[in-house]
C-alpha cells in the first residue's frame, strides 16, 4: 500500500493580508492552520510545514518546518518540492499538499486525489464556482516523490506555474465540493477572514 505524507504550504508572503503568517490568524476559536491540521492529519501518515524565515514561530505546532531550497520566493511549487524531498527521505511514496490559508479543506482530500491520479501518480484538486465552472487548485495535489528531480530541474529552469508542469505529466483532476460550498475557500485578505468566520459555522 502506498504511503502518503502531508505538507502544509505556508511559504508565501501574504502581501494581500499585509504580511505575516495567514495560517496563524484566529478563526472560529482556533487558528486557521489548526483547522488545516485537524482536517489533513487523519488522512496522512505524518505532516510537515513549508515556511520560510525563522521556524521558531511555528514551534507550538510540533511539525517539522521545511524552508524553500530555491531563492527569491519561487511560488508554491517550491514548497511542494520541499515536501517531496522530505517525504522521500522518510521513505514515503508521495506527498499531499494543502495550503495553510484554506481552513475547510475536504476530509476526503487524499482518497479523492488518489482515485483521480493520472499514470504518473499526479493529481490536482478542483471545485466548481457558482456558475458551474471547474477550477483547479494548484496548492492541493498528490505529488509522487519519484517526480521530484524532474520538478527540481523545471524550477531551476525558471518554471513557476503549477499547471504547466502538472499538465506535462498528465495529472488527474479530482473534483470536490457540493451544494454551493467551496472547501477550497482561502483567506487572502481581511475581508476573506470575515467571510471565513461565517463559513466556519457551516463547514
Ligand atoms: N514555498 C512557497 N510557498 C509559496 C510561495 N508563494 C506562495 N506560496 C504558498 O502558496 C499558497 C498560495 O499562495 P498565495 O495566496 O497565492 O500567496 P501568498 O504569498 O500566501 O499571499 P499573497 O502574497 O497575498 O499573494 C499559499 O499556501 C502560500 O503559502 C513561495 O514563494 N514559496
Amino acid at each position: 500500500m502506498s504511503r502518503v505524507l502531508g505538507v502544509i504550504l505556508a511559504g508565501g508572503r501574504a502581501t494581500r493580508m499585509g504580511g505575516g503568517d495567514k495560517g496563524m490568524l484566529p478563526l472560529g476559536g482556533q487558528r486557521i492552520i489548526d483547522h488545516v491540521v485537524d482536517r489533513l492529519g487523519p488522512q496522512v501518515g505524518g505532516m510537515a510545514l513549508n515556511a520560510n524565515g525563522d521556524p521558531a514561530r511555528f514551534a507550538g505546532l510540533g511539525l517539522p518546518v521545511l524552508a524553500d531550497s530555491l531563492p527569491d520566493w519561487p511560488g508554491p511549487l517550491a514548497g511542494v518540492l520541499a515536501g517531496m524531498d522530505w517525504a522521500a527521505a522518510k521513505g514515503a511514496d508521495a506527498v499531499v499538499s494543502a495550503a495553510a490559508d484554506t481552513p475547510f479543506l475536504p476530509r476526503d482530500l487524499v482518497a479523492g486525489l488518489q482515485a483521480a491520479a493520472g499514470p504518473s501518480g499526479l493529481a490536482l484538486a478542483a471545485s466548481r464556482d457558482a456558475e458551474g465552472k471547474l477550477w483547479r487548485h494548484p496548492t492541493f495535489g498528490l505529488w509522487p516523490v519519484a517526480l521530484r528531480d524532474d520538478l527540481r530541474a523545471a524550477l531551476e529552469g525558471g518554471l513557476r506555474k503549477v499547471v504547466i508542469w502538472t499538465d506535462t505529466h498528465g495529472a488527474g483532476t479530482a473534483e470536490f465540493g457540493a451544494e454551493g460550498f467551496d472547501p477550497f475557500f482561502n483567506v487572502n485578505t481581511p475581508e476573506d477572514l470575515e467571510a471565513a468566520e461565517a463559513l466556519a459555522v457551516r463547514a
